[in-house]
């Protein structure tokens, strides 16, 4: 479709974005009235928002709108698989100018759709409106199917800490991309279009996670959020992470050092959880760490000194 959002107009741009995304199974009744109904067949629903801003979170110049609506959706369905719930439905506030193409906009919703389709959930409603800067604000509900949800309070002294999905990947596409680079594909790739082990939260929950949460922000800083909301120490073993070959070779080329990749990089949407010694953890868990006594987060014993990930305010 040609012309701008401006051309368009408000319910012009409603009805087209909402033609190109199934409301998924679990929303009764969809785009079209004041509000949706989602299905909740265990009554309790897991609700959570985040924001995606360009120039912050995108450029348009190192992703395309598929790319964008792809990582959006992803972001969040990984925030309710980290509750060890299953995705049901998204909301998608969209902000952006007139003059922006619908195709961006249309293309931004294939991205959804498509995020979306991973997981078998849906749209089931937003809001648009003009502003200067292209905005999403997406808000993802999950049902948590009859178990308690897995909070980031839970963990206890002996735990293990364990890692599904990638670790570091996103933050060396981004480091690629900021020198001008395109290349190697599979970290700018990874960077653009994240990858959460959604299965993974639901199934931590039954193999009996004490806590989990996704990282967005960078592992150790994750960690101490987890580490505070349950009282006690994290540490890591840096042996127990596995570099790879591939990403040495980035980090020689631009003179990064890639375990801070590792450790400090976020939206790779990997889960981290706790769990207690001896669960018989299935091949996508990583054990990194243990939980003990005490705060914070340290790697070989060290507590980590600089930024354990990023901070919009920091
Ligand atoms: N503006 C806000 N008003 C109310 N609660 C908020 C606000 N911002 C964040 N929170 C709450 O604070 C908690 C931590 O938010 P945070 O955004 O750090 O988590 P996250 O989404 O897992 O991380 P990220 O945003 O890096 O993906 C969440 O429970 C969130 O709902
Ligand atoms: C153009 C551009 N510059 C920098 C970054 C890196 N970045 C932005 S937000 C964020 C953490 C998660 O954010 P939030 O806490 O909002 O989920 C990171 C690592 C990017 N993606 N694009
Ligand atoms: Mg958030
Ligand atoms: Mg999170
Ligand atoms: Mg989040």
């Amino acid at each position: 479709m040609s012309g701008t959002l401006g051309d368009l107009g408000e319910f012009g741009l409603i009805g087209a974005l909402t033609e190109r995304v199934p409301v998924g199974p679990h929303v009764p009744l969809g785009p079209g009235d004041d509000a949706a109904v989602v299905a909740a067949p265990d009554g309790r629903v897991v609700a959570t928002t985040d924001l995606l801003v360009e120039g912050r979170h995108f450029r348009r110049d190192w992703s395309t709108a598929y790319d964008v609506g792809r990582k959006a959706a992803a972001q969040n369905l990984a925030d309710v698989a980290a509750m060890g719930a299953r995705p049901t439905a998204l909301l998608i506030g969209l902000v952006g100018p007139a003059e922006l193409p619908v195709a961006w906009a249309l293309e931004l919703y294939d991205g959804l759709r498509d995020e979306c389709a991973v997981v078998d959930a849906g749209v089931a409603g937003g809001d648009v409106v003009r502003g200067s800067a292209i905005m999403i604000s997406i808000t993802a509900l999950g049902d948590l199917e009859g178990r308690p949800p897995v909070t980031r309070s839970g963990a206890r002294p002996g735990d293990v800490v364990a890692v599904a999905g990638w670790l570091g990947w996103s933050a060396a596409g981004l480091a690629i991309l900021s020198h001008g680079h395109r290349n190697p594909r599979a970290f700018v790739e990874a960077h653009r279009r994240p990858e959460p082990p959604y299965a993974a939260g639901p199934a931590a929950a039954k193999l009996g996670a004490t806590a989990m949460l996704d990282v967005s922000d960078g592992l150790i800083s994750d960690l101490g959020h987890l580490a505070r909301a349950s009282g006690v120490r994290v540490e890591l073993s840096g042996e127990l992470f596995d570099i790879p070959a591939q990403m040495r070779d980035v980090g020689r080329a631009l003179g990064a050092d890639p375990l801070q990749w590792v450790l400090t990089g976020g939206e790779d949407h990997a889960l981290v959880a706790t769990f207690p010694a001896g669960t018989p953890l299935t091949a996508r868990w990583r054990v990194v760490g243990r939980v003990t006594e005490g705060r914070g987060v340290t790697v070989d014993g060290e507590e980590w000194s600089g930024t354990g990930g990023w901070d919009h305010f920091g």
